[in-house]
């Protein structure tokens, strides 16, 4: 918990218990619903969580903004995005019914008010978002159709609304494609070796209706 505090040192109380809490509460639903690896529970505070907050190094979400996190799983990066920007609106989907379940209850456990969570595939959510948040499920080109119709026209933030995508390993080939593409490396902002290949990745989006 230390960790987060290092990077984000202005957590407000609210905040810091309900990251506190955080790791109970997964512990807890872990044991009847696995969604995240033994390994990774116990390393909860810098290989999810912090890793989730990555983004928020790259861009400040702004009050009133919409977020949709797809893939979310047991909540990443959506739950800890969430907490962090309470103003912001959160919309978490994810394909497999029992993963959302346990979100569900993690947001409920740390009183969560500014995210929904619902289990459907991405391609079937009919709604448009300032920034569209993902990790560990597609290739880009897969995940760009599947979200390419969900971004909303006006740009309000620093960056170009769109895509904003963590991403390990080598990218040259996967983001060819796409000359647009910004990678921020995690490794200018973190210190600890887990984040020595990791990246958010950047990529604006034209409103298509
Ligand atoms: C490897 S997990 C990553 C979970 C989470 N993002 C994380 O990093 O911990 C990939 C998740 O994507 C979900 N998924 C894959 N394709 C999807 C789709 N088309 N729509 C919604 N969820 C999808 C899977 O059900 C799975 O939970």
């Amino acid at each position: 918990m230390e960790i987060l505090l290092k990077y984000f040192p202005d957590l407000t109380e609210v905040q810091i218990t309900q990251f506190k809490k955080l790791q109970e509460l997964y512990k807890d639903w872990n044991l009847k619903i696995n969604v995240v690896s033994r390994k990774d529970i116990d390393e909860l505070y810098v290989r999810h969580v912090l890793h989730s907050l990555a983004i928020a190094k790259v861009l400040t979400f702004m009050p009133n903004s919409k977020v949709l996190d797809v893939g979310t799983g047991g909540g990443f990066p959506g739950i800890p995005l969430a907490i962090l920007f309470p103003e912001v609106k959160f919309h978490l989907v994810d394909s497999i019914g029992k993963k959302i379940k346990v979100v569900n209850e993690v947001v409920d456990g740390l009183e969560i008010t500014n995210v929904t969570a619902i289990n459907a595939r991405v391609e079937t959510v009919d709604e448009q978002y300032d920034f569209i948040v993902s990790r560990a499920v597609a290739q880009m080109d897969t995940f760009l159709h599947w979200v390419k119709n969900k971004v909303a026209k006006k740009s309000k933030h620093e960056l170009k609304n769109g895509i904003l995508y963590l991403k390990g390993g080598d990218l040259r080939e996967e983001l060819k494609q796409f000359p647009k593409a910004t990678i921020y490396p995690l490794p200018d902002i973190f210190e600890e070796d887990f984040f020595e290949t990791k990246t958010v990745v950047h990529l604006p989006l034209k409103y298509k209706p």
